[in-house]
């Protein structure tokens, strides 16, 4: 069954290899976009932990955009939420049949969200594109993501998406916490190295919104993160392994700390939302002027690095000519069929030069039902 369309059955190992394929081809078009940067609208990922209050937060942040007169367009991401509190612009539900994939592929529920991601991924140009025509009258887009937090920030359809919005306008990454939860030191660190960690995998600019400051004020995190010896006046009564790991971290996310910025909100009450779109704004501001320049820098690496592949293989070619001095070559990696492959050779020995590269001559060899892996050289 495919699972875009609910249909009839197909095979399954097909399908992963064309999942594979489409995730390639979009993570070069995805990194060849550059030319078409718009300034406009601010792409704002939601993140957190599982209940740290994503959607209610996008909700308050919709509601906020309403009331606030500017245009904002919203992306769901999050293929197994059941109902969502706002109208999505965009959302991943119509598109991929979450529990179809879950059956399909025979997986769990981690699973069929992973890979729903993945199959919604391939058509993520659309996705781009369609924002794209629309730029001009928007300000934001709030996209939510899955629960469950490493199905999009460590998934290749994550980085793709986050690539793909990231290479067209300027975008910033919301890492939501559970501040009365957060209110424990422990607890408190293991958020800060995610949300750390996001930071260093996405190479974007980050906000942390302590949520649910109706419940519990989030002073105590700025002042952890402002001083670190307060924070070890917290941690100290405890002399765990956990507490001693925590306190010399304390440390290290030091810069960390410097670097972001965080605003205290509440999606319930909506207090905080001035200073968080202060924030957003700021962070735009700081991606236009350091991440746009050093992800430019980073495609004109890859792109370099690809040129100068291109060549040495040129040149692996062009010596393997010289030294068979008009010949034919035959590479062979386990060959098993030696009088098929001859019979192979001498049948297309009219060609004047043809070249077969290693994954025209797989093709060749899985079409023919063999499992030898040759390549000739025609000269
Ligand atoms: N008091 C209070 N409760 C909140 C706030 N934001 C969210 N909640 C509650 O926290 C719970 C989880 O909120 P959700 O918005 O579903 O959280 P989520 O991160 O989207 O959850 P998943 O996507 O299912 O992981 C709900 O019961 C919300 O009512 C807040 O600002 N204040």
């Amino acid at each position: 069954m495919d699972p875009m369309e609910s249909s009839s059955e197909q095979d399954i190992v097909e399908e992963s290899q064309k999942l594979v394929d489409s995730l390639d081809k979009l993570r070069v078009s995805a990194a060849s976009s550059s030319s078409n940067f718009k300034k406009k609208p601010i792409i704002i990922i939601v993140v957190g932990m599982a209940g740290s209050g994503k959607t209610s937060f996008l909700h308050r942040l919709v509601c906020h955009t309403f009331d606030s007169k500017s245009h904002g367009y919203v992306v769901n991401l999050d293929p197994a939420v059941m109902s969502l509190p706002f109208g999505a612009n965009i959302d991943i539900r119509d598109t991929v049949k979450y529990k179809e994939v879950m059956k399909q592929y025979n997986l769990g529920p981690n699973g069929g969200i992973l890979t729903s991601l993945n199959l919604f991924a391939t058509k993520f140009d659309e996705v781009v594109s369609v924002i794209e025509k629309r730029a001009d009258q928007l300000d934001y887009v709030l996209v939510d993501t899955p629960g469950q937090i490493e199905i999009f920030t460590w998934s290749a359809s994550g980085a793709i998406i986050t690539e793909a919005f990231a290479s067209t306008f300027p975008t910033v990454v919301t890492y939501v916490v559970d501040t009365p939860r957060s209110s424990s030191p422990i607890t408190f660190m293991s958020n800060m190295l995610y949300a750390c960690s996001i930071l260093y995998k996405t190479r974007l600019p980050l906000v942390l919104a302590f949520n649910k400051t109706d419940v519990a004020d989030h002073k105590f995190a700025l002042e952890w993160m402002e001083d670190f010896e307060v924070f070890q006046a917290a941690i100290q009564s405890d002399n765990s392994y956990t507490a001693t790991l925590a306190n010399s971290l304390s440390l290290s996310l030091y810069e960390f700390y410097r670097n972001i910025r965080s605003v205290g909100v509440s999606a319930i009450s909506g207090a905080g939302m001035d200073g968080f779109f202060k924030a957003i704004e700021a962070s735009a501001e700081e991606y236009m002027e350091t991440y746009k320049a050093d992800l430019d820098m980073r495609k004109a690496d890859k792109e370099r690095l690809e040129e100068e592949r291109k060549k040495h293989e040129m040149e692996k070619l062009r010596k393997d000519m010289e030294s068979s001095q008009g010949g034919t070559v035959v590479l062979n990696t386990g060959l098993k069929d030696r009088d098929a492959t001859e019979k192979m050779m001498l049948e297309e020995d009219d060609e004047d030069f043809q070249v077969e590269d290693e994954e025209d001559s797989d093709d060749a060899i899985d079409e023919d039902d063999e499992d030898d892996e040759t390549k000739h050289y025609y000269l």
